[in-house]
């Protein structure tokens, strides 16, 4: 392989995914930021990029580094309604964060050659039942103020609803340029039960250049769901470039309320962070799936994002700039005093290793009792709202519910 570091030779937009090449996404920020003491966990605002820019430019940074070849804007919950409801902004506008997050994006992206995505996501008003045309007024303010900004494409992310995720695109999508659309559902479906395919068609009928998952649940169940999407397709006769930014977490047990319905969402997920050896075998799954762009969410941090790049650096042609640090397979290892590490140098004992805990009392998984909905969704008991919901938006009756 020719490590070239930065490659800068990219054409911008979607030239490269219609070139079928590999685009490495960059990974989580909110969680990131929360731990590193500036983003407030529970409503997740993204203010951080009017009070810290050098925190989230440094996260950005470090993606970048690792073979980012997108930066996502820092606008995550930026919606008007999201920001007045968490009480977190009383002095900043959300213009203001979206001016501020587009900047540090560009800034950084300009850096070494990427993309910058400008990302919406969902919204408080539409499970309050607010009116296409007031949902849709939300994402317009964010759009126009993205508008004023040197954005390559848009993001519609983390929307657990497609009808939701539809308005999104079809908002966004009038501001000319590529649209990228992730859910964040389970292979079972969104909150109301339309399957993956069905959803991937009505995003792409709505205007979508690419779709796909991101968050709530683990790499290789995400790329299970974005596989439901691409039969979809082919079943509809459509085409989209299919893309995937899953959890840097393990989540065996978790269906439709994804890692949100977990005992230990949000601040005891540590014994449940995947390895970066974890991500070769999700980066290599993704790719044989036909995804091409492949990046995380949640719990992905930089050393993650590397090892996209680095099981990935044969189709990429080059390794990223944080490999000069690191060695393929933890050769580097080589070097070490001790021989019994010495010994842990190569491929063969880090493909294997089944890593403990450490923590001997804790289970492997979270014991929490599931309903399943007409057979084939299930509702952790402490979502039985959304069960309710489900029931009420698709009056199922009493009987069906099996425990
Ligand atoms: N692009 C965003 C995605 C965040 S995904 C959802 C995290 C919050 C979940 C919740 O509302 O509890 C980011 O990287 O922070
Ligand atoms: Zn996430």
């Amino acid at each position: 392989v020719q490590y070239v570091i930065y490659s800068n030779q990219y054409p911008t937009g979607l030239k490269r995914l219609d070139a079928g090449e590999v685009v490495v996404g960059d990974g989580g920020y909110v969680l990131q930021l929360e731990r590193r003491g500036y983003v407030k966990a529970g409503h997740w605002t993204p203010e951080a990029a009017v009070e810290h820019p050098e925190a989230v430019r440094q996260l950005e940074r470090e993606f970048l580094r690792a073979g980012a070849d997108v930066i996502q804007t820092f606008t995550f919950y930026c919606s008007e309604d999201k920001l007045e409801l968490s009480g977190n902004v009383s002095n900043i506008t959300g213009a203001q964060i979206n001016n501020a997050a587009c900047d540090l994006a560009r800034e950084v992206a300009d850096e070494g050659g990427a993309l910058v995505a400008g990302g919406v996501s969902q919204t408080p008003l539409y499970v309050k039942k607010g009116s296409e045309n007031e949902v849709k007024a939300i994402f317009k303010k964010q759009l126009d103020d993205f508008l004023k900004k040197d954005i390559d494409f848009f993001m519609v992310e983390y929307f657990e609803y497609v009808g939701e995720a539809v308005w999104a695109v079809e908002v966004m999508k009038t501001g000319g340029k590529p649209v990228g659309a992730t859910l964040c559902i389970s292979p079972d479906g969104d909150r109301e039960g339309v399957p993956p395919g069905e959803c991937a068609v009505r995003l792409v009928k709505a205007g979508a250049d690419i779709v796909g998952i991101n968050c709530h649940l683990d790499p290789l169940t995400c790329v299970r769901t974005v596989k439901l999407m691409k039969e979809g397709l082919e079943k509809a006769g459509l085409k989209a470039h299919l893309m995937v930014q899953p959890l840097g977490f393990h989540t065996p047990e978790c269906n439709i309320g994804g890692y949100v319905s977990l005992p230990e969402y949000p601040f005891a997920l540590e014994t449940r962070i995947i390895t970066r050896w974890d991500v070769h075998k999700y980066a290599r799954e993704a790719y044989n799936a036909g995804i091409r762009y492949i990046g995380g969410c949640c719990g992905f941090e930089p050393y993650h994002i590397r090892a996209i790049s680095e099981e990935l650096a044969e189709e990429r042609g080059f390794l990223p700039p944080a490999s000069t640090k690191h060695s393929l397979w933890a050769s580097t290892l080589e070097t070490h005093t001790k021989p019994w590490v010495k010994a842990r140098a190569g491929r063969q004992y880090w493909e294997n290793l089944l890593p403990a805990s450490g923590r001997p009392k804790c289970p492997s998984m979270a014991t929490f009792i599931s309903i399943r909905v007409l057979g084939h969704i299930s509702v952790p008991l402490m979502e039985t709202s959304s069960l309710w919901e489900i029931k009420k938006e698709t009056s199922i009756d009493e009987h069906l519910v099996e425990d």
